[in-house]
């Protein structure tokens, strides 16, 4: 099983971006990089412009642009229709192609049932709250209820306890996720780099908010890469960030015009 690399977080990020360059991998991370953080997952929409925008770098990078997500591979190919580029969903346990050839890294049913019948009758019990089943992992939301958020990490810590430690339990950004250990974003990173020709002997760049983009960070960050942190709070592993969503498509709209 390909184990998380161990976490470094050697110097804080600098405002200094690098200087853009054609021959770079793109990897995006979706909430909360390309898209503003809603209540609730099905409030976000993906406007014309950000698809566009996508095109255009597909174009600029030849091919080597990557969505790169917790969320399932169907939600992400609704929200960015008609774009087609190569995406990794539910943090790398599923992939497809920019052709749409879909690929999964766990064929038998995780041992979910009874984590899964746990978690519907706790939503139940606590307004505010709701929960996703993407098969192979669970996800509580609590940002409905943020008051809850130490009432739901204890519960799925319990949960966690009764799984074993072959899954992990992932604390993101008012949401919890109980995923199978060993794949993450570094794992579908070093994928796509290591496997599907457009990517390959590329500079990886890749840009997210959130925890479980620090997997992705160290990867790129070992292959002599750029990791690109959105927001400058906090520890983490990225050499450099972006503020907001909105700086991020102002920085992405520039490399479609500039680098070498
Ligand atoms: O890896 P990402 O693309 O950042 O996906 C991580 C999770 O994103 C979604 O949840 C987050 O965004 C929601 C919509 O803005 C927000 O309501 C929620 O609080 C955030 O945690 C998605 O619903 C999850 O499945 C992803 O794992």
């Amino acid at each position: 099983m390909p184990k998380s690399p161990t976490p470094s977080y050697s110097s804080p990020p600098s405002s200094q971006l690098p200087v853009p360059r054609r021959d770079w991998a793109l990897f995006l991370d979706f909430d909360g990089t390309l898209v503003s953080l809603e209540a609730h997952p099905d409030d976000v929409h993906v406007s014309p412009r950000l698809k566009a925008l996508l095109g255009e770098l597909d174009k600029t990078f030849g091919g080597a642009v990557a969505v790169v997500s917790g969320r399932p591979l169907d939600q992400l190919e609704r929200l960015l229709a008609p774009v087609s580029l190569p995406m990794a969903g539910i943090h790398g346990l599923e992939w497809r192609e920019a052709d749409g050839t879909r690929h999964t890294a766990i064929d038998q049913p995780a041992p979910l049932a009874s984590c899964r019948d746990a978690l519907a009758g706790f939503v139940a019990a606590h307004p505010g709250l709701h929960y996703e089943d993407k098969g192979v992992t669970l996800t509580l939301h609590y940002r409905g209820a943020p008051e809850l958020a130490e009432t739901c990490r204890k519960f799925f810590e319990a949960q966690h306890q009764a799984l074993g430690d072959t899954f992990e339990l992932i604390l993101g950004k008012c949401v919890l996720e109980l995923r199978p250990g060993g794949y993450h974003k570094g794992t579908a990173v070093a994928r796509l780099l290591d496997e599907t020709p457009a990517f390959q002997t590329r500079t990886p760049v890749f840009i997210g908010d959130d925890v479980t983009d620090e997997d992705a960070f160290r990867v790129v960050n070992a292959r002599d890469g750029h990791s690109v942190r959105v927001g400058s709070q906090g520890e983490t592993a990225a050499t450099c960030y972006l503020e907001s969503v909105q700086e991020v498509l102002t920085w992405l709209e520039s490399l479609t015009t500039q680098g070498p």
